[in-house]
């Protein structure tokens, strides 16, 4: 090692997005190296608005690796943190650290602790895939502090899945397919990009959460139960999803946005269907969670044609894709009209994100949710209810670039002295 003793930290902090499945992965074939039983497309979420960011540090001072998580320290006995750390470490190479001068040996890594922290800017483990975002975020900015470079394309996708499998689409930006692979090892159970953010980027996504609190039944736990007792589960993933797959990839090739909207909600929809097919059954949804796929279903039917697709995760809070900015403002009015904040709750605190909608749609305070018409699908009908504060908030975003590096001195988590987490010495 280039300087003396014990003296030296070297710093990375990276960020990584969370992303939303299209077309949902639920059941492994093999659940130490998280492959799964059919492929998956996800769109990635804007980083500004849904990621992890991670500094991780090396040093010979520190005695054991540690993990700091939204502040507070959490074991990395886990198995999955196991795994992540031990695959890095072994693609370790030499490295010279522009900052402090240091150059380490691809050997001396073995021998050198890491400390890890991390910081979500959304709820964790709350259904907005809190796991995607963090474990692609730590094998990235790991592969930063110990000079990894892929040996093959997806190398560290194929890592980051064996933190969360849905994490290893977290890497890319855009619109990301895992390929489920059949090798045995997983070697080509690896995500890869179909396009950048950029290919199609009139999309507006807008989340309803519904809830922040923590799940009853973990992904982990539900596809394992999933995939031992619901007969359509075996149908969907044999016969349903490779289909499935093919006519995403032409949607998302095409920027098709009917096609995208049919089959991510019928994709969303067979997923909670499966959920309920699995015994005991398991329930994500509630009932906003519904309240809120009759507000998207009455209106594309009533429009003739798609104008926002809904998919929801393993909980309640539902993701809309609106076609275009014009659309998104249509949908954030009829969500606020059906869906208002509690009275004493400023606006800005519940529209989050981009606040660009909320200003194309001319809404300042909660005294400009009176001028919202009634939306053209509901005029004589039997008008659903209006519970103020049945959503908890929402968030506006887009698709979003992958992962990417940050400047650990401007940024970082951990003091690049100490190693320590920086709000520890506050
Ligand atoms: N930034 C992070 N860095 C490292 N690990 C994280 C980070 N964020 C979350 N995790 C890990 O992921 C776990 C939460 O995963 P869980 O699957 O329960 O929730 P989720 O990912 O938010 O929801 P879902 O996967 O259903 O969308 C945390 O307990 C932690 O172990
Ligand atoms: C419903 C999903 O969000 C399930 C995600 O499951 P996880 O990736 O969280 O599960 P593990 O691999 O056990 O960590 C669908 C999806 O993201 O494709």
């Amino acid at each position: 090692m280039g300087k003396e003793g014990n003296e030296w930290v070297v710093t990375r902090t990276g960020r990584a997005p969370s992303n939303i499945a299209v077309i949902k992965y639920w059941g492994k074939r093999d659940e130490k190296l998280i492959l799964p039983i059919n492929s998956s497309i996800s769109v990635t979420l804007d980083p500004a608005h849904l990621s992890a960011t991670t500094t991780v540090s090396a040093s010979p001072a520190f005695e054991s690796d540690r993990l700091w998580l939204n502040g507070k320290e959490v074991s990395m006995e886990g198995v999955r943190y196991k795994n992540c750390l031990r695959e890095m470490r072994a693609r370790a190479t030499d490295m010279v650290d522009e900052r402090t001068g240091v150059t380490i040996r691809k050997q001396d890594w073995a021998n050198v602790h890491v400390h890890i922290a991390s910081e979500n800017n959304f709820p964790t483990a709350a259904g907005l895939a809190s796991s995607a975002a963090g474990f692609a975020c730590l094998v990235f900015t790991l592969a930063q502090l110990f000079g990894v470079k892929e040996t093959y394309e997806g190398e560290l996708s194929a890592i980051a899945r064996l933190g969360s499998g849905s994490a290893c689409r977290s890497l890319y930006g855009g619109f990301v397919k895992w390929n489920m692979g059949q090798d045995v090892d997983g070697k080509d159970s690896i995500a890869t990009q179909l396009a950048e953010h950029t290919h199609w980027d009139d999309l507006v996504i807008i989340i309803a959460v519904v809830s922040s609190q923590q799940k009853e039944t973990s992904s982990t736990a539900g596809m394992q139960e999933s995939v031992r007792t619901s007969p359509l589960l075996h149908f969907r993933a044999q016969e349903v999803v490779p289909q499935r797959i093919k006519q995403m990839e032409e949607a998302v090739k095409t920027c098709d946005f009917e096609e995208f909207a049919k089959l991510t909600c019928a994709d969303s929809n067979q997923f909670h269907a499966t959920c309920l097919d699995t015994s005991p059954p398991i329930f994500y949804l509630n009932d906003t969670s519904r309240r809120l796929i009759g507000l998207v279903e009455r209106w594309n039917r009533f429009a003739g044609k798609p104008q926002v697709a809904y998919t929801f995760d393993a909980g309640p809070n539902a993701v809309m894709f609106a076609r275009d900015q014009e659309v998104a403002v249509l949908l954030l009015q009829r969500l606020l009209f059906q869906f208002p904040p509690l009275p004493d709750l400023e606006l800005s605190s519940y529209v989050v994100g981009d606040q660009s909608v909320l200003k194309s749609a001319q809404l300042d305070s909660q005294q400009d949710l009176q001028t919202i018409p009634v939306p053209a699908e509901m005029a004589g009908a039997v008008m659903p209810l209006r519970t103020p504060g049945e959503l908890g908030y929402i968030i506006c975003t887009r698709p979003g670039q992958g992962a990417y590096v940050l400047d650990a001195d401007n940024v970082g988590l951990l003091d690049p002295i100490s190693g320590l987490p920086l709000q520890l010495h506050q």
